[in-house]
């Protein structure tokens, strides 16, 4: 009997495929399995190329009906995977809609696995809306809804659930970068790794239940729980180590988010100008120009980065200017990288054995400090507290922060002194002149390659973890694994129901096992047509 329902068991969780419709509990005795009731029928229709006027437009259907259309809409149905130059008429009036390029898919090698048709019709409004119009006219066809093909691609095992995540990070991609990452997800990378572990453990796992029911009456060979915690281990370190990323893929994927920082007059809006190439934050002379957080999305050598220029920081009395400096200092807290630019004439010469992550760090939770004292004492409006808070390169070390450092304003500086400074600075330190443009190759050089190292090079690095989704079942997983090790000794029947609960995880990222509440949000950013 045991062997039956482990057999059964090993099957639901092997096959990849089936496992999506087919769900199974365990009561003590038996074994109940069906199948889920989500298979879609009807047949779909949508404007998959982006709206408005353009050349051709790109109108796509899914599913039993395809074939119907296409011979109410051509008269035939078209050579299969061959591109055919149709007449369109309303299958009313027979009155001629436009002359069109029709591509026939019959299922299952199609993109959802159903019958399906793409018209590449001309992409004038009108035209667009006629033969919509008409499609809609036919019985049994229904416009699609958001990300409605995907889904059906996911229903027929087309694509697992990564697979579709890549594929909507993909047409949501809009740097180099971010393309790499998303099509290689697209490409089944991150389904092949999660799919590759949950395989082994489910070997795993089938031992350790071949062990349980055998062990006493049978042959089993000695060492299956050494080989099996040893298996259970490989996995578990591999994983590990893919959770141990630094967030890598999250943030190629959201954008790095960089922060420039400093006293005020600093020239830190003059760099922001600079890096967006236009004026998008306030430059003046006067100190405490800035209040707000000024956030511009860039791309910088291929690489999403979201950068705020933000109020300089001081001891002010001023309310507004006091709210602007909680501001950057939030925003500074939750930053990827933060920039901190310094003024030449003022911390010029005072630059080697900086370490500027700890100094940074240190300052701004004594900034913060002073915000926070402000804030409790209503009545301190014109008594700054008494402790120093200008920068000053001897403040206490602790915490370890991506820090860049720019010193502007070089400019002013006689050039025996910026050569003399520069060579005892340290090498990550950048000097520069917002106002003459000097040294500001060299620091995006830099600002490139400090992005690069948050995000990881998604053509060479190992895959990446590239969502919190990801990371939160994997990390579920993890301690699964853990639990398994420290229970096997004590209770092995146990132990595997933490292993069952691991492979489980894995299922829920990949989509073999799934529920329609992640179904809807995974899909509810897809576009109509997709
Ligand atoms: N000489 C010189 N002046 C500069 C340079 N960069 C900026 N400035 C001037 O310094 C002043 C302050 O520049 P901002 O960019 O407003 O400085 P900020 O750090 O944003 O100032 P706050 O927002 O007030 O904190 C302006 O008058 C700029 O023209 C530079 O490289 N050289
Ligand atoms: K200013
Ligand atoms: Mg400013």
């Amino acid at each position: 009997m045991f062997a039956r329902l482990n057999v059964l068991r090993q099957y639901c969780l092997l096959s990849g495929r089936t496992a999506n419709f087919f769900q199974w509990t365990k009561d003590s005795t038996q074994i109940k399995y069906f199948f889920s009731s989500s298979v879609p029928h009807s047949t779909i229709f949508a404007l998959s190329s982006g709206a408005g006027k353009c050349g051709v437009a790109v109108i796509r259907l899914s599913g039993s009906k395809s074939s119907y259309a296409l011979k109410q809409l051509c008269g035939k149905v078209t050579k299969p995977r061959t591109a055919s130059l149709c007449k369109l008429m309303n299958p009313q009036t027979q009155e001629l809609l436009d002359r069109a390029l029709v591509l026939w898919f019959p299922g299952p090698k199609s993109f959802t696995g159903e019958d399906c048709a793409e018209l590449h019709i001309h992409g004038g409004p009108a035209v667009v809306s006629a033969v919509l119009t008409a499609l809609g006219s036919l019985s049994g066809l229904t416009p699609a809804l958001p990300g409605e093909f995907s889904k059906r691609a996911f229903a027929n095992g087309k694509l697992d659930l990564t697979e579709v995540e890549g594929l909507g990070d993909l047409i949501h991609a809009e740097t180099e970068a971010q393309r790499k990452q998303a099509l290689r997800q697209m490409e089944g990378d991150l389904n092949q790794l999660y799919t590759g572990w949950r395989t082994g453990l489910i070997k795993s796992l089938a031992n350790v239940e071949a062990f349980i029911d055998f062990s006493e009456e049978e042959n089993i060979e000695d060492d299956v729980i050494e080989l099996v915690t040893t298996s259970v281990m490989k996995i578990q370190t591999e994983m590990e180590a893919h959770l141990r990323d630094s967030r890598k893929g999250e943030r190629l994927r959201d954008g790095v988010h960089a922060v420039i920082l400093g006293e005020p007059n600093v020239g830190k809006s003059s760099l922001l100008n600079f890096l967006c190439q236009r004026p998008a934050a306030i430059v003046s002379p006067l100190a405490g120009t800035t209040r707000d957080v000024v956030e511009t999305a860039l791309n910088i050598a291929g690489y999403p980065v979201l950068i705020s220029d933000t109020a300089g920081l001081r001891e002010s009395c001023d309310v507004i200017e006091k709210e602007g400096i909680s501001r950057a200092l939030d925003r500074a807290e939750k930053a990827d990288l933060k920039i901190l630019v310094l003024d030449f004439e003022v911390h010029g010469a005072n630059l080697s054995n900086v370490d500027f992550p700890t100094f940074l760090s240190s300052y701004l939770s004594d900034m913060r400090l002073y915000q926070n004292n402000f804030r409790e004492a209503d009545s301190v409006h014109d008594s700054p507290s008494n402790s120093d808070q200008s920068l000053s390169f001897d403040q206490v070390p602790e915490d370890s922060w991506e820090v860049l450092v720019v010193v502007n304003k070089s400019d002013l500086a006689r050039v025996s002194d910026l050569k003399q400074v520069s060579q005892h600075a340290s090498g990550s330190v950048c000097f520069v002149s917002c106002k003459t443009g000097q040294g500001l190759d060299r620091f995006l050089h830099v600002l490139a390659g400090r992005i690069k190292d948050l995000c990881g090079d998604p053509l060479t690095s190992s895959s990446s973890l590239t969502q919190t989704r990801h990371r939160h079942h994997l990390s579920r997983c993890k301690q699964h694994l853990e639990d398994f090790h420290n229970l096997l000794s004590y209770d092995v029947v146990i132990a595997a129901e933490k292993l069952r609960r691991a492979t489980r995880e894995l299922a829920l990222i990949t989509g073999a096992v799934s529920t329609e509440d992640v179904l809807d949000v995974i899909f509810r950013d897809f576009c109509i047509g997709k």
